[in-house]
């Protein structure tokens, strides 16, 4: 039986400073996400966007936690609780949620929602490492503190809906890693999280790297959820992100990390949930960094040259 793969779009842009990723699900869309999940062999179903209010009309501090800076709190409660509901929905009638953001607070939502009824590893392809608490951001956006909400750490300890209530550090592997902000580098040295930086990748070569990171993600979990930032790939191939950072992957070797996910993925059925985001159409140029989200994602799910 094809598996099914539920697209839920989530076009969210309260967790970063520049305004246009909210437009990431329609691009990736219109970049053909359907046709490439059809080819990969999997039956994609669409079930549109979750709707947003309007960025204009709210007031970022209206709700900030007792200590540091987290914008537009409130609302990203509220969207990431809704993503938490359908990604947990989705997997209980046996799907895969495929999420489109957004920026990616969105993860907050797809962390605890596929580790609400199962131990989640994590893989993390990104430059940031997306670990601030409000406490130790340096810009207050929570697009770099998803990992640290997930993981209730810092002021997240205070909420009910942030922390993923079955993930586990030692379970979250980094890949990609080259822009860490000084008090989130002790934060990841403290912490049990496996980085694999680009550095490893230059030495080691990308397959070697994703194999390892897989043996952290599975590692005594039920399944392993891929967080995508296309902000992981050189801004030369993915142009359109919001806070580019030189010397990421190449087109080659994200595809060929995606492809090691997948073939493990079809021995053993590790891959559980997946979202994709901070694709910001407005400073793309062609949709080109779209269609390598989509793309990407139809490696993931088995698409091969041959
Ligand atoms: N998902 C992202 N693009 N995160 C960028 C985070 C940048 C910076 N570390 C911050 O906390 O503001
Ligand atoms: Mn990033
Ligand atoms: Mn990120």
């Amino acid at each position: 039986m094809e598996r099914t793969v539920r697209i839920i779009g989530a076009p969210m842009d309260y967790g970063a400073n520049r305004r246009g990723v909210d437009m990431g699900p329609s691009a990736i869309r219109y970049a053909d996400l359907a046709d490439g999940l059809e080819r990969a062999g999997v039956d994609p179903v669409d079930d549109g966007d979750l709707t947003m209010p309007r960025a204009e009309e709210r007031d970022p501090n209206a709700d900030q936690p007792s200590r540091g800076d987290a914008k537009f709190l409130r609302e990203i409660e509220d969207v990431c609780k809704r993503v938490r509901d359908r990604v947990a929905t989705t997997l209980a009638n046996g799907e895969f949620p495929l999420v489109l953001g957004g920026d990616h607070s969105v993860a907050i939502g797809s962390l605890t929602g596929s580790a609400r009824d199962a131990d989640l590893g994590v893989i993390w392809f990104d430059a940031h490492a997306d670990l601030n608490t409000p406490e130790t951001s340096p810009s207050g956006n929570v697009h770099g503190m998803p990992l640290a909400a997930a993981l209730g750490r810092g002021a997240f300890g205070e909420t009910e809906w942030a922390p993923a209530p079955r993930l586990r550090e030692s379970s979250i592997a980094y890949v990609g890693l080259r822009s860490i902000d000084d008090r989130e580098r002790e934060l990841i040295r403290e912490s049990e999280i496996t980085a694999f930086t680009m550095a490893d990748i230059d030495q080691r070569g990308i397959s070697a790297v994703v194999d390892d990171a897989l043996a952290v993600a599975t590692d005594g979990t039920d399944g392993v959820h891929v967080s995508l930032d296309l902000d992981w790939l050189d801004p030369k191939t993915a142009p359109g992100v919001g806070t580019p950072v030189r010397g990421g992957v190449t087109y080659r070797e994200a595809h060929a990390a995606l492809e090691t996910l997948s073939r493990r993925d079809e021995a053993e059925g590790v891959l559980r949930s997946m979202d994709v985001v901070e694709v910001n159409p407005i400073l793309d140029e062609g949709n080109e960094t779209a269609t390598l989200a989509a793309e990407l994602t139809a490696s993931t799910f088995g698409k091969r040259i041959l």
